[in-house]
């Protein structure tokens, strides 16, 4: 299993969970989140509005995953989650150990 971290530009929040939705993602989690990439210090639209802040508003996605939906993700997040502005956001692919659905007491690829 593998998780997949998306931070992204919050305003495309539905059109990324759709995108996960439509190649058969069942579950996942969102934080909004702040945070910076390398313009740093320089400005950024937001919602119309030119940012200054060290700290722009971003949303976090988090998915577990089985190993061979990855790709299939990393293809949706970013087809759905792209301006070509920067911003745009980054992904992260990492590895998870155990899964566990409290419910049933399912584990691995089963609990996810
Ligand atoms: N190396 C990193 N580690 C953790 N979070 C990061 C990292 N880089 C970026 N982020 C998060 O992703 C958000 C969006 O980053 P951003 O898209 O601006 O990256 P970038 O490298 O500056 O690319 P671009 O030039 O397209 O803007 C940041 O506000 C921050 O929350
Ligand atoms: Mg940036």
């Amino acid at each position: 299993m593998k998780k997949v971290e998306a931070i992204i530009k919050p305003f495309k929040l539905d059109e990324v969970k759709e995108a996960l939705q439509e190649i058969g993602i069942q579950g996942l989690s969102v934080t909004e989140v702040k945070g910076f990439g390398r313009q740093k210090g320089h400005t950024e639209l937001y919602r119309g509005a030119e940012y200054v802040v060290d700290f722009l508003p971003k949303v976090k996605i988090e998915v577990v995953l089985a190993d061979d939906m990855v790709d299939a993700a990393v293809d949706a997040i970013v087809g759905a989650a792209k301006t070509d502005k920067i911003g745009d956001g980054k992904i992260f692919v990492s590895p998870v150990e155990q899964a566990i659905r409290i419910r049933t007491g399912e584990s691995g690829d089963d609990a996810i």
